[in-house]
């Protein structure tokens, strides 16, 4: 497991035992079954979709709370800019993030019906409960941090909670121990997206022909998300052009001091593309001529 992973799971091993000695998993328990649902997460029928990422620090950008002000206005901005959904960074150590972010964001965004994803390093499903209970809807988990069955405690108790899940993969054997999980659990109501990093977590720079390269090995029937790396419309573009359907986008939306223009062009241009990739694929099937 690269470096940044290893303290990260530490970190978040760390938060565990100090969450768990102030309150109990029961507590806890009775506590979010008792909650409103969240708002769901919806895919456009246009066939591309964003999850905006609010982070206020990130190993390979550094500070990115220059144009931020604060946590609300940022993530109202995804919203009013049409992101399907909030990724909100609950890490402290390297991503400056807080379980009180996802508070705040949920507050604001459930009028807007969109939900929040609470984005960290999860190894137990009490970090589940946790989020649900800051107000989030989905989670995510990364499948190079756990074995098996931990994937599947995560993914069962999200279930539960009627939470989506961002099954995450860096690599080929990340993808096929994420396929393997999943055909163990059709037919469980459930709503997963799997995504795949591009992000190198050593070096920190972005391999973006991980994207082609594993196109293909994305297990089919779950969308799949383009995570990293992803800065301006013509990546968007070459992400959407690959098949994938929704792309995760964090640093250049908070680098941004217009955040909700630069998501509505990102929208219209995925969703460009998604809509001529279409009408290619009726007019091959019909047996009409195409350009190459
Ligand atoms: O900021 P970027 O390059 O647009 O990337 C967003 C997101 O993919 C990235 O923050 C991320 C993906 N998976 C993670 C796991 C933990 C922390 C961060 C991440």
């Amino acid at each position: 497991m690269s470096g940044l992973l290893t303290q990260m799971t530490q970190s978040s091993l760390d938060r565990l035992e100090q969450a768990r000695a102030r309150e109990s998993e029961k507590a806890l328990w009775a506590r979010v079954s008792d909650m409103p649902p969240a708002p769901a997460l919806r895919l456009s029928p246009e066939g591309f979709d964003i999850i905006a990422e609010c982070k206020l620090h990130s190993p390979s950008a550094g500070d990115l709370s220059a144009n931020t002000s604060d946590v609300e206005s940022r993530v109202t901005d995804y919203a009013c800019g049409g992101a399907c959904a909030v990724s909100v960074l609950t890490e402290p150590l390297r991503f400056g993030g807080q379980l009180e972010h996802l508070t705040r964001a949920a507050r604001v965004l459930a009028p807007h019906d969109v939900p929040v994803m609470r984005k960290d390093f999860l190894v137990d499903p009490y970090q589940v409960m946790e989020g649900r209970a800051a107000g989030a809807g989905g989670v995510l988990v990364i499948v190079r941090m756990l074995d098996k069955s931990r994937i599947t405690a995560l993914l069962d108790c999200a279930a539960m909670l009627k939470m989506f899940v961002l099954l995450e993969a860096f690599d080929a054997a990340d993808l096929e121990v994420a396929s393997e999980v999943l055909a163990q659990r059709r037919g469980h109501d459930e709503q997963i997206l799997v995504g795949l990093n591009c992000r190198d977590l050593d070096k920190l720079t972005v391999e973006f022909s991980r994207l082609s390269e594993l196109a293909d090995s994305m297990p089919s029937g779950y969308p799949p998300v383009a995570e990293s790396g992803v800065l301006t419309p013509d990546d968007v573009e070459n992400a959407v052009g690959l098949g994938y359907r929704v792309a995760l986008i964090g640093t250049t939306l908070m680098n941004s001091p217009k955040p909700r223009e630069l998501l509505g062009k990102m929208l219209a241009t995925g969703r460009q593309t998604a809509m001529s990739l279409t009408t290619r694929k009726l007019r091959i099937a019909k047996g009409e001529a195409v350009e190459e």
